[in-house]
């Protein structure tokens, strides 16, 4: 059997999907995919999901600018999202290194108020130790965002940039703390009218 070739920790993918409850669905999707700069990563998109891969800190800034610039649109937005961070399976073909490692948007989006409501379930693939893994991140994310027990999932609210930051915070965190292969899925509404919280937090 040939073996596969091992990428090391740093190539870092996401595969994520947009659903704007809107007769405009087409633009949304469309107008955050081409009017984000996703110079700094590879980028496929097809009829189910798009695909990000390169750098860690350049895929959570990427995916976070074009969800912001979906939701900005102030229609019914809906994001998720799968990142994945690890050796098995992966291939060296189609990713795309920026060298550096300055986020195109970090500074750009910090200021936008955009309320949102998340579930996200953080998996550390190839450790025993898993639970605890999860279990000190969920704490972790505290210091970002109102959190709260989820089924199959833990529940954030808050703004959307705090929101990405402990996202990426957390899966960075499992990555250093050894995780060999690292997966999370997270699911997020922005301007929904069933929203909670009135819609009305930063
Ligand atoms: C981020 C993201 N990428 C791809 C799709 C799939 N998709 C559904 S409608 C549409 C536009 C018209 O073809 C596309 C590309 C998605 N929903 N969100």
């Amino acid at each position: 059997m040939k073996n596969q070739q091992c990428m090391g920790p740093e190539i870092a993918g996401c595969s994520f999907s947009i659903h704007p409850m809107s007769d405009d669905f087409i633009e949304i999707i469309t107008g955050a995919l081409k009017n984000v700069d996703t110079s700094k990563v590879w980028m496929k998109t097809d009829d189910v999901t798009t695909t990000v891969r390169g750098k860690l800190i350049h895929v959570f800034d990427v995916t976070k600018a074009i969800f912001i610039h979906a939701a900005r649109t102030g229609e019914h937005v809906a994001f998720q999202a799968t990142y994945s961070l690890g050796c098995p399976g992966d291939s060296a073909g189609d990713v795309y290194m920026a060298e550096d490692d300055i986020a195109v948007y970090n500074s750009q989006v910090n200021d936008i108020k955009q309320p949102v409501a998340a579930k996200f379930s953080l998996y550390p693939l190839g450790g025993g130790n898993y639970m605890n893994v999860i279990m000190e991140q969920i704490e972790a994310m505290k210091s970002h965002v109102d959190v709260s027990h989820a089924h199959y999932s833990t529940r954030l609210d808050g703004g959307a940039i705090n929101v990405f930051e402990g996202l990426e915070k957390v899966f960075q965190a499992t990555v250093l703390g050894g995780s060999s292969h690292t997966v999370m899925t997270v699911s997020i509404s922005a301007n929904s009218p069933s929203s909670k919280r009135g819609g009305n937090r930063e």
